[in-house]
């Protein structure tokens, strides 16, 4: 089937199908209240404040329960494509984007459902660096501490340098067909896209962000986002 021409489009994508285990809240932590509203909200609302995005999927589990009572009324895309890792998760996005007429030279914007201090600025840095480039990339924040490894007794074992270190943050953005070959060349080994993307040899391009850009992981990090949720408010800028 010839397809008709067209500049290529940004797509969000969410993968919202873990268990957040490390968070202890006993409940899928994408549906755990933050400053008023569940995280997902949050991270929704600031992907839904940038013009530029055509569409955003929502990545659900399939055995999800909660959304539509969380986000009453949601009126964007949502597949409960899901899978057992956030690779396959991603995966089953990307495959449902198709199906919604995506197509390979479109951008994908990657996003954790887990990261809901995202800023509409932050997104539109990133489509500035990289809607013109040839591989993509994603906002990352350079080391500020000292790196140490450990072992398991949580003794150190090293001191690792740490000049060309960077912590990888989200949206991961690149193309969709670059981005699907990567991933399911990698699996569920890849835990974020732009590894995977490498792994075929590209440079993905680092976009500095910002450490409130963090990923809400263990317990006391919810009571960090809603400080920041109260103090800064909804992320509308
Ligand atoms: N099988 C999976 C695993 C993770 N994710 C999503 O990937 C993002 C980042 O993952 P992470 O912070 O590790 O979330 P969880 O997997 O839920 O947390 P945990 O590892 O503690 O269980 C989250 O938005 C999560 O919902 C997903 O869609 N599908
Ligand atoms: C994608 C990611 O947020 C980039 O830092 C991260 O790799 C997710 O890791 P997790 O193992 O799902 O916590």
């Amino acid at each position: 089937m010839n397809e008709e021409p067209r500049s290529a489009r940004c797509y969000a994508l969410v993968p919202a199908a873990g268990i957040g285990e490390r968070s202890g809240a006993g409940m899928p932590k994408q549906y755990v209240e933050i400053a008023g509203r569940p995280m997902l909200a949050h991270t929704l609302a600031a992907l839904a404040a940038v013009p530029r995005i055509a569409a955003t999927l929502v990545v659900l589990s399939p055995a999800d329960e909660r959304f539509e009572q969380a986000l009453p009324g949601y009126g964007g895309w949502v597949a409960r494509v899901g899978g057992a890792s956030r690779a396959d998760s991603v995966l089953g996005g990307l495959a449902e984007l198709r199906r919604r007429g995506a197509r390979d030279d479109d951008w994908v914007l990657v996003h954790d459902a887990a990261r809901c201090l995202l800023k509409p600025a932050w997104v539109d840095a990133l489509i500035d660096a990289c809607e013109h480039d040839a591989v993509g990339g994603l906002l990352a924040q350079p080391i500020a501490d000292t790196l140490k490894a450990g072992d398991a007794d949580g003794r150190v074992t090293a001191t690792v340098d740490r000049r060309d270190k960077w912590a990888a943050q989200t949206p991961q953005m690149f193309r969709l067909g670059l981005v699907e070959r990567a991933l399911a060349a990698m699996g569920a080994a890849a835990t974020d896209e732009a590894s995977a993307v490498e792994a075929l040899g590209f440079a993905p391009r680092l976009v500095r962000a910002s450490m409130a850009n963090f990923k809400v992981t263990w317990p006391e990090d919810f009571e960090l986002a809603a400080r920041w949720l109260h103090q800064v408010g909804p992320s509308s800028k």
